[in-house]
Formats: C-alpha cells, sequence, structure tokens
C-alpha cells in the first residue's frame, strides 16, 4: 500500500483518529490510531499481514509501526507508552528499558515468532507479564528450508549456478562439482525439538543410515519416529557426516559451536544452521571453513542479520548463506501473525492464550 492509501486505509477506520508522520521515505511510516472507545491499545511493531492487523483493530486500538524496517529504539520506546499489549517481532529487543516505558498498564506481550531469545524472560517474570509466541505453525516451512538448505550446501548447487552462468562449466568432469550425498550417512541433530524433528523426518526418505541427537533432556516419542540415537556432544560431533542446529538460543547454547567444537567434527561434515546465528561463534567458523577442519556450512541465519555484504563468510565457496527465511511461506507468516494476535487478545482477556511460554 503507498503512503496516500495507507492514510485513506487507516482514517477510513470509524471511531479511530488518525496521525500519519513520514519521515523522508515511505518504509518509514508510524501509524497511530487512538479512540476514546475504551477499546485496550496495542502497539504493533511492523507491518503485518492485513488478516492479523484486521483481527487486533476488531478489538483495540492499534498504533504500529506500518514500515518493513524495524522499527527504531527511539520510536519503539515511545510507541509503547501507556499500552496495554505490546506485539513484537524477532527483532525488536524487549528489555526492561522497552517494559518500564510501556509503563504499569502492561498486561501482554506477543512475538511472531517461535524464538523469543529478543525477549527477556526475566523481566517479563519479575513483572508477571505472559509471553505469547508462534509455535508449530512454522514446523514445517522451517523444516522444509533445511532440507532445501542441507541439499543446496552438500550438492554445490550455489557453486554450480555460478559456473554455469560465469562459463565455468567446460564439459562432463569425472570429479567436477562433487558434493556428499545423504544415502548411509550420519546425521547429527542439535535440538530434537519440533523442527528438529521434522527436519529427520523429512531426511529419512533419502537414505540417511543413523540419525543422532543432542540437547538438554531425551526426547524419546520424536526420537522413536525416525530411530533416533541420544548421545553425548562429542559422540555426534565425531560420527556425523551432517551436523544440523534446530535447537533454541540460550545462554547454554550461546556460541557452542566454536574452534572446539568444529575442530571435533569429520573434515567431511557439513553443518547447517537454522536456529539463530547467535548459536555459532562465526569467526571460528570462518576459520575452520577456510582451513578444511569442516568441508561446509549452510546458514540462514547469522550475526548480525543482515550480514554485512563485505562479511569473510561471503567470500567463500563453501559457505551458503540465506537470509533468514526458515518461515517465509506466505501462509506460514500469515499464520505465525494471526496466531500472535490471537495470543495478544487472549493475554488482554486475562485468559490462556493459544500458545504461551512457561515462564
Ligand atoms: O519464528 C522464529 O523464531 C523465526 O526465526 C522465524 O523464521
Amino acid at each position: 500500500m503507498n503512503f496516500a492509501l495507507k492514510l485513506q486505509y487507516f482514517c477510513n477506520k470509524p471511531a479511530l483518529f488518525c496521525c500519519l508522520l513520514k519521515r523522508g521515505g515511505s518504509r518509514e511510516i508510524l501509524v497511530r490510531s487512538m479512540s476514546t472507545t475504551g477499546k485496550p491499545n496495542v502497539y504493533v511493531t511492523r507491518k503485518i499481514p492485513q488478516k492479523a492487523l484486521d483481527l487486533l483493530q476488531g478489538e483495540c486500538n492499534v498504533s504500529q509501526w506500518a514500515a518493513d524496517d524495524p522499527v527504531p529504539r527511539v520510536e519503539l520506546l515511545k510507541g509503547v507508552k501507556g499500552v496495554d499489549g505490546l506485539y513484537c517481532l524477532l527483532t525488536d529487543k524487549i528489555d526492561a528499558e522497552v517494559l518500564d516505558a510501556a509503563g504499569p498498564g502492561l498486561k501482554v506481550v506477543s512475538t511472531m515468532s517461535v524464538g523469543y531469545d529478543h525477549v527477556s524472560l526475566p523481566e517479563l517474570r519479575k513483572r508477571k507479564l505472559p509471553l505469547g509466541y508462534t509455535p508449530d505453525v512454522l514446523t514445517d516451512a522451517t523444516a522444509e528450508l533445511t532440507v532445501a538448505l542441507l541439499l543446496t550446501t552438500s550438492r554445490r548447487l550455489v557453486e554450480g549456478v555460478h559456473e554455469v552462468k560465469s562459463g565455468g562449466w567446460g564439459t562432463w568432469i569425472p570429479l567436477w562439482m562433487c558434493g556428499s550425498g545423504l544415502s548411509g550417512s550420519t546425521v547429527g541433530i542439535v535440538g530434537l525439538g519440533r523442527i528438529g524433528a521434522a527436519v529427520a523426518e523429512r531426511l529419512k526418505p533419502f537414505g540417511v543410515s543413523r540419525f543422532l541427537y543432542h540437547g538438554r533432556n531425551p526426547k524419546p516419542e520424536a526420537a522413536g519416529r525416525v530411530g533416533a540415537e541420544f548421545v553425548g556432544l562429542d559422540e555426534l560431533l565425531s560420527e556425523s557426516d551432517f551436523v544440523i542446529a534446530t535447537c533454541a538460543l540460550t545462554p547454554e547454547t550461546k556460541e557452542m559451536f566454536n574452534k572446539t567444537v568444529f575442530s571435533r567434527m569429520k573434515s567431511s561434515a557439513i553443518f547447517i544452521n537454522t536456529s539463530r546465528g547467535g548459536v555459532v561463534h562465526q569467526e571460528d567458523l570462518y576459520e575452520a571453513l577456510k582451513s578444511g577442519t569442516i568441508k561446509a556450512a549452510g546458514l540462514d541465519v547469522t550475526t548480525p542479520e543482515p550480514l554485512p555484504t563485505d562479511h569473510p563468510l561471503l567470500t567463500l565457496d563453501n559457505c551458503v548463506v540465506l537470509p533468514h527465511i526458515g518461515s517465509a511461506t506466505v501462509e506460514t507468516r500469515t499464520e505465525m501473525a494471526v496466531l500472535a494476535a490471537r495470543n495478544l487478545l487472549a493475554g488482554l482477556k486475562g485468559e490462556k492464550m493459544p500458545a504461551q511460554v512457561q515462564l
């Protein structure tokens, strides 16, 4: 929607008073809608799918950073002032400062993501604030992308396409552009949660011979579906041909994939990360890829995001980097946005949310 349409759209809403501020470009527009109807006030930190916005606007007065770029911190701190509910994204750091800026009327925080490492749980606990998130609805899309990234990396698809376009494709050569196959391989999954288990189920038909997994606790039900063995991290690293990170980012997993961990993997190992960039020590990964300590890596997540275009990882042929698109199907992103809206609405009423984090 362009600026003029946006203005019209919000001003057409009954009982809403609109104020739009254009800040040097149509991508940075703050939409404020205020009402005297006694509905709860909520702040939405980004432009979100219309279906979710409609749900919120049906029951709330919505203020929104209606742009595709993340809300600047200073605007976030202003925008949350006095709201009852906060609808945020994984790019927004929700900490004591934001919660204090919102004030004592804040009843609920809802994030349009399954990961919630951007939200300070101790600060929520302190304030007895519930947190909504979006598990399940993105499992299939993220597992699908993980498999796609694994195959892209292991079969060197990006390099291959580049060779075709650049004239590097000469003739059929027996060992040219050879990668690694999944058939008969051992796959190690760090974090056999919903997404990790869905990845394993999708990889099984490729003829993987062994699945190993590591995490805080054994997951007998998910593991049973693919015959995965719960093992210590060292065993997983030394035995796996593919190491896949699908664990949450927590203080325990922060930068766990470091020099020591890479040195314990096979030199033929391929590392895939679709969880959070923060689980990887990126300088160590670069060294491991450059030196041949491991064979290749496929990353859907990095630190920071976006990864600067001059980042050393982007100079490597054996590293495939995607722009955090694990859950990026239209259906999935819409479902995530709607679930986050439903969570927020339930939290505002003091009801149990459809998907609430156990704090
Ligand atoms: O929901 C999340 O946590 C994501 O990373 C979206 O892809």
